[in-house]
């Protein structure tokens, strides 16, 4: 079956970009982007493109592209679900702030919203395709909610999970390790399978294309961000012991990645892994496994963000003993907010827990990073709801030069790896700060040697202070 109109329900940070690329290079298939979100649909389809609602390197120029060619963003969530004959479920899926499995299991709710507009609207047979990370089996309740309309109309639900990272977004999107589709094993299932593929075929060999059954797919994804998640603690955990040892975690990480069992990715310790997914989908594999009674597997998952929460705390604490134990009234400057580097989501970034922690130590918080804007920072903060929103804002502010938030600091914290910190004129930042004059690297990112012959007293994660030496 030849797809010719596709919607998309949900603009963010996959709908966005995912579909972006697929109309880019399906030229001859409508792509309707649909969300609820007015502001960002505006975005979307801003003149200019340096306003659209993501930062993605690539991604103006595809959007420049496809744009009002065959990729459309809109409101009207009806008429394109009407219009379609693939729809993509592309909406947020946090974890519950409420009720039974608060605080671990996924919120369904946008999804079962979608499933109830789509079974309202639709009056031609649909491929319902799922891209937001569910936990496994959700197929069924979707497959529960349309089969129930009455009007006849029929639906296959295939699992697309989708593996971008941010940052990254648009070479994920055009060159994947793989893609994935799970759908039913029935000759249905199978056409609607094939559809899904032949689309992704339009730019992907076929061979990193694989189709499974709709369970093996579902659980994979979380399954992927599991492991992914856990190499960071575990390099994590080793940090620690590297710092009291005088081993330096840069060298085991390239020791240890050497050996191609173990491969060298995702061997970066760091202040703590961030972003909307890792935590997320982690705390929904441990539910899923409580759920059926597996304990022992979801104490073994759960380990992995117990390490993460140990790390962040581990960071802000290291700062308030080194600076003499108290950090109240001091200055301490945090160059970087985003969860990693070349985005501008902050979506559980360890920047956020590390400035809560010193806050609550009445540390006055300075904070720039390139991408990320004051609102959002606030609205992080707030979010904590820590303390009164004026009192966020006493304690922190947001500067827009990095060189006018580091004068008078007690201490500088890296909490993000953008590039441009590397290149910084280190040797004026070391002659407006307060001296002794405090660097803590929460990403290894700086030469130690260099930042120790200018005079910094630096450390950094997971090498022991007595090497810089
Ligand atoms: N952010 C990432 O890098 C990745 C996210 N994922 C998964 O993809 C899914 C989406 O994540 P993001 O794009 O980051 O979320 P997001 O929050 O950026 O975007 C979701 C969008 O869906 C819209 N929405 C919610 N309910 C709606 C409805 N009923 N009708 C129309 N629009 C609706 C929201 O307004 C929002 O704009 C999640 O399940 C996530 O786990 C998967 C891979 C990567
Ligand atoms: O499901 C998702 O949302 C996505 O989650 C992650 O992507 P993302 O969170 O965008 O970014 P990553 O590059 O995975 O980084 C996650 C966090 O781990 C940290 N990290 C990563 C790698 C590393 O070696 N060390 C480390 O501390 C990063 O700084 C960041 O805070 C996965 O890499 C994607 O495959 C997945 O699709």
């Amino acid at each position: 079956m030849k797809i010719k109109n596709i919607c998309c329900i949900g603009a963010g940070y996959v709908g966005g970009p995912t579909m972006s690329v697929l109309a880019l290079k399906n030229p001859n298939i409508k792509v309707t982007v649909v969300d609820i979100n007015q502001d960002r649909i505006n975005s979307w389809n801003d003149e200019n493109l340096g306003d659209l609602p993501i930062y993605e390197p690539g991604l103006e120029e595809i959007v420049n592209e496809a744009r009002g060619r065959n990729l459309f963003f809109s409101t009207d969530v009806e008429k394109a679900i009407d219009e379609a004959e693939m729809i993509f479920i592309s909406v947020n899926t946090p974890t519950k702030t409420y009720g039974k499995g608060k605080g671990m299991a996924a919120d369904l709710k946008y999804i079962e919203l979608c499933a109830r507009q789509i079974a309202k609207v639709a009056t031609t047979d649909k491929i319902v395709v799922e891209k937001s990370t569910l936990p496994v089996r959700t197929a069924q309740a979707i497959k529960d909610i349309l089969d129930n309309t009455g009007n006849g109309v029929k639906f296959q639900i295939l699992s697309n999970p989708e593996f971008l990272a941010e940052g990254t977004a648009v070479q994920d999107l055009l060159t994947p390790d793989r893609v994935l589709i799970g759908g039913e094993e029935s000759e249905e299932g199978t056409i609607a399978m094939n559809s899904l593929v032949e689309i992704y075929a339009t730019w992907i060999p076929k061979e990193n294309i694989l189709t499974t059954n709709v369970w093996s797919s579902e659980l994979s994804k979380l399954v992927a961000n599991a492991f992914l998640a856990q190499r960071v603690s575990s390099i994590n955990a080793i940090s620690e012991l590297c710092e009291v040892t005088g081993a330096d975690v840069g060298e085991v990480s390239r020791a240890i990645g050497m050996d191609s069992r173990i491969g060298p990715k995702f061997l970066k310790a760091s202040v703590g892994f961030g972003g909307s997914c890792f935590q997320k989908d982690i705390l929904n594999l441990v539910y899923i496994a409580k759920t059926y009674g597996l304990n022992e597997v979801a104490d073994y998952w759960e380990q992995v963000i117990i390490m993460n929460d140990y790390q962040k705390r581990r960071f802000a604490d290291n700062i308030v003993s080194t600076l003499y134990n108290t950090v109240s009234g001091k200055k301490i400057t945090f160059l970087g907010w985003a969860f990693k580097k070349d985005t501008n989501d902050t979506r559980e970034s360890a920047a956020i827990y590390v400035a809560d922690a010193l806050m609550n130590e009445q540390a006055e918080i300075i904070v720039y990073d390139p991408k990320v804007s004051e609102k959002r920072i606030y609205e992080d903060l707030d979010y904590l709801g820590s303390r009164s929103p004026e009192e966020n804002r006493r304690l922190l502010k947001v500067v827009k030069d990095p060189y006018i938030a580091s004068e008078e600091a007690h201490a500088i914290a890296i909490l993000t790896e953008w590039d441009e910190f590397i290149e910084y004129d280190w040797k004026k930042i070391y002659d407006s700060v307060v001296k002794p004059a405090f660097v803590f690297d929460g990403r290894k990112l700086l030469d130690a040697e260099l930042m120790s012959k200018i005079g910094f007293d630096y450390s950094s994660i997971g090498i022991s202070k007595t090497q810089n030496k």
